[in-house]
C-alpha cells in the first residue's frame, strides 16, 4: 500500500509541507503536524498546508467562493488564520499540478477568501485583505523593550521599528509580549526603515519561532510603517532573510507579491504516520 502524498515548498524560505487531501480524509492532529515539521525527526518545515476542497471541509469553509481551502498549521501544531507565504506556495502547487487551470482564482482561508494571481515566472500576487491598525504595545527582546504598532492581517502582529540593524537582535528565545493585548499570541516583526519605499525585517512567528520570512508579517510591517508616516496607502519592498517581497497597502486592502517554489515530493511512511496518533 502507498503512503500519504506530500510536497515540500517555500516562499522566500518560509518552508512548508503540503498535504494534498482533496476529500478531507486526513486526520491532522497537533502531534502529526509537530512531527512533520520537526527538523530532526520529521521532514522539517515552518508549517503545514493541507490542500482540501472547501466542499469537503463543511462548516469551516462555509461561504467560501474558493474551490480550494488552505488549512494552515504552525510548526508546533497550532492552527492559524492565515499565511501569506503559504498561500503563494499553495497556488503554485495547484497551478503546476493542473488542479486549477486558471491563473486567477480564489483560495479559502480561515481569515476569509483571498483572490490570487500566478504570474508567468511562477511568482504569485495575493490580495491579503485589510491590514487593520489596532493599537500599540510593547515587546521585550533579551531584556530590551521595543514599542510597536499592532496590526491585524487576519492574524495578529506587532511591528517595532528598530534603530540598530535588525541583524543584531537575538530572536532565539520567545520575546515577551502583553498577553492582555494578544490573548491568542502574536507574530513579532522588527523592521529597519530603508527609505520611503523599502524595509528590512526579521520576524519571530507565533507557533514557530524565528523564520526567514512571514508574508502576513511583511504586510503588517508596511502598514505600520505607513501609519507611522501618517498615511494609509503606499507600496514598499520588504527584505527578509529569505529574500524580497513587494507589498502594496491601500484603503481597505493590500497585496503581497513574491516567489513560490515546490522543491520535492514523496510519500510519508504510513506506519510512522499512524504511530503518531
Ligand atoms: N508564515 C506565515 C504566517 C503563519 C501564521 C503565523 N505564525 C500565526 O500564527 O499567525 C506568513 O507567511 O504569513
Amino acid at each position: 500500500m502507498g503512503g500519504i502524498e506530500f510536497l515540500k515548498g517555500h516562499g522566500t524560505q518560509n518552508d512548508f509541507v503540503l498535504l494534498p487531501d482533496p476529500d478531507g480524509r486526513l486526520e491532522l492532529t497537533e502531534a502529526r503536524v509537530a512531527a512533520l515539521c520537526d527538523r530532526q525527526r520529521g521532514l522539517g518545515a515552518d508549517g503545514v498546508l493541507r490542500i482540501v476542497r472547501s466542499a469537503a471541509l463543511g462548516v469551516e469553509a462555509e461561504g467560501s467562493a474558493g474551490e480550494w481551502f488552505m488549512d494552515y498549521r504552525n510548526a508546533d501544531g497550532s492552527i492559524a488564520e492565515m499565511c501569506g507565504n503559504g498561500v503563494r506556495v499553495f497556488v503554485r502547487h495547484l497551478v503546476d499540478s493542473g488542479l486549477v487551470s486558471e491563473r486567477e482564482f480564489v483560495i479559502g482561508t480561515r481569515a476569509g477568501d483571498r483572490p490570487v494571481r500566478m504570474h508567468a515566472d511562477g511568482s504569485v500576487t495575493v490580495q491579503m485583505g485589510p491590514a487593520a491598525i489596532t493599537g500599540t504595545s510593547v515587546t521585550v527582546v533579551a531584556g530590551k523593550p521595543f514599542s510597536g504598532v499592532a496590526v491585524n492581517v487576519g492574524n495578529p502582529h506587532l511591528v517595532s521599528v528598530v534603530d540598530d540593524d535588525v541583524d543584531v537582535l537575538d530572536l532565539r528565545d520567545q520575546p515577551d509580549f502583553d498577553s492582555d493585548v494578544f490573548p491568542d499570541g502574536v507574530n513579532l516583526e522588527f523592521i529597519n526603515l530603508l527609505g520611503d519605499d523599502a524595509l528590512k525585517m526579521r520576524v519571530h512567528e507565533r507557533g514557530v519561532g524565528e523564520t526567514r520570512s512571514c508574508g502576513t508579517g511583511t504586510v503588517a510591517a508596511v502598514a505600520a510603517a505607513l501609519h507611522l508616516a501618517g498615511t494609509d496607502a503606499g507600496e514598499a519592498t520588504v527584505d527578509i532573510p529569505g529574500g524580497r517581497v513587494v507589498v502594496e497597502i491601500r484603503r481597505g486592502g493590500s497585496t503581497l507579491t513574491g516567489p513560490a517554489e515546490i522543491v520535492a515530493r514523496g510519500e510519508l511512511d504510513e506506519a510512522w504516520w499512524a504511530g503518531l496518533g
